[in-house]
């Protein structure tokens, strides 16, 4: 498994790097699979990557690309707090994607209404029925954000969804960064990925990248336990690594 850190001067360069790299990665793994399966993020850098990539539509077949979501806020479809909702806005309304390959997680107004744990089993039955082995695929990428206290998706410090070992996909009641509402995929699902890949810039999120490159307890700074099963990276801005010896 390998790792690789990467340092940019700004966060456009970071996204316009990743958005580069995404490219190759797609095509690689369509040569391979015939489709490829992308884990997307929210954020700012997991939505600038999409912005990135709207840019450059033309390259990727993205007939063949199977799309998740990492986590989204358990809102109304039309919250413009959605991390889906903001990936269309940002690059799906734009590009040739296959309707029968996105999955959104259910929003509160869905076919499920208020039920958040009948939304996240949804979810994991969707991975289950998608993967060879009846718990999710093996994910050709996981893009991931993370916050300054070290949360990617909605896998909080301290917290029962962070330390869930069994399900694929859980409900989070309390998220202490609001929408408190969200689903958010497991840390074992996460982990599944061939390759995960950390878009983080600012200097309030340094503590937590030297705790993940530290090899910090997930407990505490759940970027800790991310990682792909083929390579890592980190894609960081100069105050993100400001702190990284
Ligand atoms: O709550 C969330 O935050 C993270 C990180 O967001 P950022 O704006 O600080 O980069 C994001 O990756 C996650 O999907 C989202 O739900």
């Amino acid at each position: 498994m390998a790792n690789e850190t990467l340092v940019f001067e700004s966060k456009q360069e970071l996204v316009v790097t990743a958005a580069a790299r995404f490219i190759d990665l797609v095509t690689r793994a369509q040569a391979e699979r015939d489709v490829a399966s992308i884990v997307l993020t929210g954020g700012s850098n997991g939505i600038g990557i999409l912005s990135a990539l709207a840019a450059d539509s033309g390259t990727i077949d993205w007939s063949r690309v199977d799309l998740y979501w990492g986590d989204d806020r358990f809102v109304p479809a039309d919250d413009p707090e959605r991390n889906s909702g903001q990936a269309r806005e940002a690059l799906l309304d734009k590009v040739p994607v296959d309707p029968s390959r996105v999955f959104p997680m259910a929003p509160s107004d869905g076919p499920f209404g208020d039920d958040i744990d009948a939304a996240a089993a949804d979810y994991a039955a969707i991975l289950a029925g998608r993967s060879s082995d009846g718990i999710a695929p093996e994910f050709d990428l996981h893009l991931l954000g993370m916050g300054g206290e070290g949360h990617i998706n909605s896998l909080f410090p301290h917290t029962a969804a962070t330390a869930e070992t069994e399900k694929s996909v859980v409900a989070v009641e309390d998220s202490p960064k609001p929408p408190p509402r969200r689903i958010t995929l497991t840390l074992p699902v996460v982990n599944r990925s061939r390759n995960v890949w950390f878009l983080v810039a600012g200097a309030d999120k340094a503590e937590a990248v030297v705790a993940a490159h530290n090899g910090a307890d997930p407990a505490d700074w759940p970027c800790a336990g991310a990682h792909g099963t083929e390579e890592t990276i980190w894609f960081l801005d100069e105050d993100a690594a400001s702190r990284l010896k």
